[in-house]
């Protein structure tokens, strides 16, 4: 298992002044001996963004509250984009700013321009991610720019991010595969993940956008990212198109990874990804990874709840298998919801 030297890594890198990450200081990588993995919830923007019917803001209000309430630390709430692109996640603001806030739980929301930062500091945003991409037309589809010019965007969003005090994630899409492209190179995300970390952010997370990656595409990828930025600070965040997901993060906690993206009930999509299925369900990999020993300091069973809410009032099933199973032999029956 390959673990972060790191000397191995210029100073600049380390003790970055523009990183607000002091209080994202928390270190997630094999090197401390603890069976700890992060999840970091992206259901009520990955997981709703791409819903055809609005969803009303009091259930979004309703469904982080829940969330909030299961031992996650990290629930990304919303995104601050564009809303005539998408018009579900128009109400970012208002649902921030409803919202209960618990302490010790971050509510980051994407931020793709100093437009979105903006409105991240009117709603009193303390995390935001911004999100580059590993193919350039992608990255065109997605956020109608080149990938350098969206890397001198992010900095202006880093640069007014650090005056505010504002933690900044970093998302890369299409690490293993591009809808328009296909495959793509781990030398491309590793230099992407490169200019992401120097630029301050404290986590990157590496998107497979549309579920293609296996354990042996991921494996190669991470090979080469874990190059230029620590191990403790790589996430993964996995859609489970193919059916991948779950092993895909088998083998990269093999791999020393501990910070790990999902949405409960598999809710979600890419607007600019077509065929793109789900994020892999939360429930899922909570089960799973309780099962090998790992702690995520998070209750299943409340986790299942806000799932099931959340499932209902988009009127279909729960997408997780662990949350079927568990929803039954544990008589969560929905009424109690
Ligand atoms: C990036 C932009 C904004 C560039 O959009 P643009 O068209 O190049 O920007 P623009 O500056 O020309 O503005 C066009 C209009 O958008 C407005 N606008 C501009 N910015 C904002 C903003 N921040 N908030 C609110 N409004 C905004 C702006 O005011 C203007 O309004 P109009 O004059 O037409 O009325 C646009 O392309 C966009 O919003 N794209 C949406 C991207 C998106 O949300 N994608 C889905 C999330 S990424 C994802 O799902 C992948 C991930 C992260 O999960 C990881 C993975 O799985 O791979």
């Amino acid at each position: 298992m390959a673990t972060f030297v790191r000397s191995a890594f210029p100073a600049a890198f380390r003790t970055n002044a523009r990183c607000i990450a002091s209080i994202r200081s928390q270190s997630w990588g094999p090197h401390t001996g603890l069976k700890k993995v992060k999840i970091v919830e992206v259901g009520p923007r990955d997981g709703l963004q791409n819903e055809k019917n609005f969803v009303q803001t009091d259930v979004k209000v309703n469904f982080i509250n829940k969330l909030s309430k299961t031992g996650l630390k990290v629930i990304e709430a919303s995104s601050f984009v564009n809303p005539k692109l998408v018009p579900q996640m128009a109400d970012g603001i208002e649902v921030m700013k409803r919202i209960n806030r618990e302490p010790g739980v971050d509510y980051p929301v994407l931020v793709p321009n100093p437009k979105g930062l903006q409105n991240a500091v009117t709603a009193d945003v303390k995390d935001i991610a911004i999100f580059a991409a590993a193919s350039e037309t992608f990255s065109n589809k997605n956020i109608n720019c080149t990938i350098n010019e969206s890397l001198r965007r992010f900095q202006d969003v880093v640069d007014m991010a650090n005056i505010h005090g504002i933690a900044v994630r970093g998302y890369i899409s299409c690490v293993v595969g591009c809808p328009y492209e296909g495959d793509v190179s781990p030398e491309k995300v590793s230099e992407i993940a490169e200019k992401l970390y120097k630029m301050g952010c404290y986590e990157i997370s590496l998107g497979d956008t549309i579920g293609v990656g296996t354990p042996g595409s991921f494996s190669k990828m991470l090979r080469a990212v874990k190059q230029v930025i620590p191990l403790e600070r790589i996430a993964l965040h996995c859609h489970d198109t193919y059916g991948q997901a779950l092993a895909n993060i088998y083998s990269a906690l093999e791999d020393g990874v501990r910070i790990f993206d999902g949405s409960v009930a598999g809710l979600g999509g890419c607007p600019f990804a077509k065929g793109a299925t789900g994020n892999v369900a939360t429930e899922d990999v909570v089960y799973m990874l309780h099962g090998i020993g790992y702690e995520t300091g998070i209750q299943l069973p409340e986790l299942i709840k806000a799932g099931n809410y959340i499932s209902q009032h988009l009127g279909r099933p729960n997408g997780s298998k662990a949350a079927i199973a568990m929803t039954s032999k544990l008589q969560l029956d929905q009424d109690q919801v």
